[in-house]
């Protein structure tokens, strides 16, 4: 079963057993510093292993990274849609199940990865948890460039209501598109200004400096799976 694939909330099932998502560890001390790389696909995050999703999956998955997918100045770039609703932006918080060793182990299981999605929109202000990465995107602008920037609180880049979401079983979205993420998309959207989507949708090059814009796969058949939502 392969993903992204378009949310449509008619068709969507109504699960009271999905608890809300908890996270630990997610806030960082400014003096612990992340590795933020360009390569080529997307803008990725490295994240420390002591950041972990505590509730609402069965087991312990424990993050490796973060990146986003993302459109251009002419037109929207989340990788899910919500009934043929394409966003902005989404971002990725991609996390291995911590009965493997580590993500290269846990990629080829079913239960292997957990990856936390949001849609990013644009709003009136200024996104501060979004700033800590888009301001060094500038120094990074070529594949394959990298820089370390200082840690923050990772829980702010997603949405405040972590309760509201859809869940099902897909894959990455990039080779090697393994069948191995149980999915949560959260239903309420992060906010940027402006300026910030423009900076993320502008900045980066990929492969011989052509514009590094439009980074999502074409949505994935169903085959009559069931998404689950955690509301009604
Ligand atoms: N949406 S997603 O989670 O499937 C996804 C994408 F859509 C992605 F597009 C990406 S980036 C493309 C894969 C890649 C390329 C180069 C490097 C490197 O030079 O370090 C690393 C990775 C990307 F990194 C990920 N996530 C990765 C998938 C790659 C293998 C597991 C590592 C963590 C998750
Ligand atoms: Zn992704």
């Amino acid at each position: 079963m392969q993903s992204p694939i378009g949310i449509d909330t008619a068709e969507t099932v109504f699960s009271p057993q999905l608890r809300p998502i908890q996270l630990a560890g997610y806030s960082l001390p400014s003096k612990e510093t992340l590795k933020l790389k360009n390569n080529g696909h997307t803008v990725v995050l490295e994240l420390p292993k002591s950041l972990a999703i505590t509730s609402g999956y069965a087991q312990q998955y424990r993050a490796v990274q973060l990146h986003l997918h993302w459109g251009s100045l002419a037109g929207p770039g989340s990788e899910h849609t919500v009934n043929n609703h394409r966003f902005p932006a989404e971002i990725h918080v991609v996390h291995y199940n911590t009965k493997y060793d580590n993500i290269k182990e846990a990629m080829v299981h079913p239960d292997g990865l957990a990856v936390l999605g949001a849609f990013l929109q644009v709003g009136p202000r200024e996104n501060p948890y979004y700033q800590q990465i888009l301001e060094h995107l500038y120094k990074i602008q070529g594949e394959d460039e990298e820089v370390f920037v200082p840690g923050f609180n990772i829980a702010g880049l997603l949405p405040a209501n972590l309760n509201l979401y859809f869940r099902y079983n897909g894959s990455l979205t990039t080779p090697p598109c393994y069948q191995t993420v149980k999915w949560t998309v959260f239903n309420q959207t992060v906010q940027l200004s402006q300026d910030q989507m423009s900076v993320l949708v502008t900045t980066l090059r990929g492969d011989d400096d052509s514009p590094l814009q439009n980074n999502f796969r074409e949505l994935q058949k169903l085959h009559g799976r069931h998404v689950l939502a955690s509301f009604q």
